[in-house]
């Protein structure tokens, strides 16, 4: 909460917080010169001169409240939404070192949940926490000050029951809801996870069973979810019951103290009404305390799940003084040794390979036996337990981040396409390329009947899906290919390829200039032109 605190501009927090003490002033100063207006009028005087400053005040206060209380609603949601935009900047650059490693424990709807839904409760540490508690003590300093020149005791009561109405009725709720609050949070993202998971999982849930077993655990979220947002439902009646309450009991008080007053010829009756009436309008200075800590709970743990994960340690970290991005663009790894964290066994040992500059190099081995891992390490997802990987011979871990993945493209198994065009997906890895460049590309690749039928700029469907396995891995493979890194990581990027086609994106590979290691498991289709390093336990 400090972190987003730190983040509210400083005047413009100081004038969200005036405007609404000022709104809430004007409203109970409205009441009060109403009261006594009704008072005054009653005794029916012989010139209604004698109303005119009230009926004055009355309408300057009516005004200038309803305009006070628009600008402070400007401010305030100005002040939140840029408070947002640079909350969520901040959650994404340190969710991005995290990447991927560090996030693998993750569900992806959770992460959502996080970024999304997280990051919006916590505007509310502004707009519904700090503001409010700013405006109230200003707003109920001021009041209890002014019902003082009228009437000692009534403003001694008023102070006490401004604090019981908007500290420990509030905080007892809160403390009461807190519990209420993490379990309505945790229940929340569960059933947006198993939502998520649904959706994504959708043709192969109606596949296996029709979708009953994933449609009984959405149930069990969603009852879980109801269960715990009716707790919070009661604690809020409870609370709504002395908001209602408290409030009378003030009046009742100014009645008496300053009735007794009037009977003795203390003070004018016309202020009997004003201030029954003013202690009334004072407590709108506290009005907002009882949701602004009603939402504390969700707030606090909307931030607690914010900030764990920020506070996960990347699995890499950039160099503070990175070297200079390198010259040459070759691969080497040098005597590496990876372990998977809690794997009971490495999967690499004392592995030594080079890619040089142009040279095409497969990575073949029996499945597990590391051959994707070598392409993690050489793009610094992880690093290695034990040796060194250079790229164009500096050490990749001197290098900035940046710089490492501008030196070594790479085609995953199964690309990741975005929801999007063919167009948008290409200039991923080149924002710069013309149409004529990206249908190259595409043709290049035997995508020419994909290029008619969807078009550059057409919707390739949710992360590609109106596109065939063997179309997704192509437009991957044309993706890395169009870039400008100088060294290629391919992971089996024929696996969803018939015969032809393979050949065809082989042959291609051959053809371009740069450094290339390929995983595959083809070995029989390689040109004589490709070096074959075996994975340990590789047959042969
Ligand atoms: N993130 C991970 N955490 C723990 N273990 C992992 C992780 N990723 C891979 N492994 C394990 O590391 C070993 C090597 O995996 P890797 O994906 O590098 O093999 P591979 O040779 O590319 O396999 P394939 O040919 O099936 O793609 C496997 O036993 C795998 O289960």
């Amino acid at each position: 909460m400090r972190t987003v605190l730190a983040l509210v501009p400083r005047g413009r927090g100081l004038l969200a917080v005036l405007l609404g003490a000022a709104a809430v002033l004007t409203g109970t100063l409205l009441l009060a010169t109403s009261g006594a207006l009704i008072t005054a009028a009653s005794r029916q005087p012989e010139s209604l001169l004698v109303l005119l400053p009230m009926i004055t005040a009355v309408r300057l206060f009516a005004v200038s409240r309803a305009t006070l209380r628009y600008a402070e609603r400007v401010v305030a949601h100005d002040l939140t939404l840029r408070v947002v935009a640079r909350l969520r900047v901040l959650v994404l650059e340190r969710l991005v070192p995290l990447a991927p490693a560090a996030l693998l424990g993750t569900r992806g709807g959770e992460l959502l949940a996080r970024v999304r839904s997280d990051v919006d409760e916590l505007q509310g540490v502004v707009l519904r926490l700090a503001a409010p508690v700013a405006v109230a003590a200003v707003a109920g300093g001021v009041a209890v000050g002014l019902t003082a020149t009228v009437s000692p005791p009534s403003a001694l009561v008023l102070a006490v029951l401004l604090t019981v109405l908007g500290v420990a009725v509030p905080v007892l709720a809160a403390r009461a809801g807190r519990g209420a609050a993490v379990t309505t949070a945790r229940a929340e993202a569960a059933t947006g996870a198993e939502v998520l998971d649904l959706v994504r999982g959708l043709a192969d849930h109606l596949a296996s069973d029709g979708g009953r077993t994933a449609l009984a655990t959405l149930d069990r979220a969603l009852a879980a979810q109801q269960a715990a947002e009716t707790r919070t439902a009661r604690l809020t009646a409870a609370t709504t019951l002395a908001r209602e309450g408290v409030p009378v009991l003030g009046v009742v008080a100014a009645l008496w103290f300053v009735g007794q007053d009037v009977t003795t010829g203390r003070t004018d009756p016309v202020l009997l009404a004003a201030a029954a009436l003013g202690v009334l309008g004072a407590f709108e200075a506290v009005a907002s305390l009882g949701p602004a800590w009603a939402s504390a709970g969700r707030i606090r743990a909307a931030a607690a799940r914010v900030t764990a994960l920020s506070a996960q340690t990347p699995v890499v970290t950039a160099p503070e003084q990175p070297a200079p991005r390198p010259a040459g663009c070759g691969l080497v790894l040098d005597q590496v040794g990876f372990s998977y964290p809690e794997a009971s066994s490495p999967v690499l040992a004392g592995m030594d390979l080079e890619v040089a500059p142009g040279e095409k190099v497969a990575l073949v081995g029996p499945s597990g036996s590391g051959k994707s891992t070598v392409l993690a390490l050489a793009l610094r997802f992880w690093d290695p337990t034990s040796g060194r990987v250079l790229l164009g011979g500096v050490p990749a871990d001197r290098l900035a981040l940046d710089d490492v993945r501008a030196a070594a493209a790479w085609a995953p198994q199964a690309p990741q396409l975005l929801g999007g065009t063919l167009a948008g997906n290409l200039r991923l890895a080149r924002p710069d390329a013309t149409p004529a460049q990206l249908e190259a590309a595409l043709h290049e690749l035997g995508l020419g009947e994909v290029l008619q039928r969807v078009g550059l700029d057409g919707w390739i469907g949710e992360a590609g899906e109106r596109l065939s396995a063997g179309e997704r891995a192509r437009v991957g493979l044309a993706r890395v290919l169009l870039g400008p890194a100088p060294v290629l990581l391919l992971d089996e990027p024929t696996a969803h390829l018939d015969r032809a086609g393979a050949d065809r994106v082989l042959q291609l590979l051959l053809t371009d200039p740069r450094a290339v290691l390929l995983v595959t498991h083809d070995e029989q289709r390689l040109d004589p032109a490709w070096r074959v390093v075996r994975l340990a336990g590789a047959p042969g």
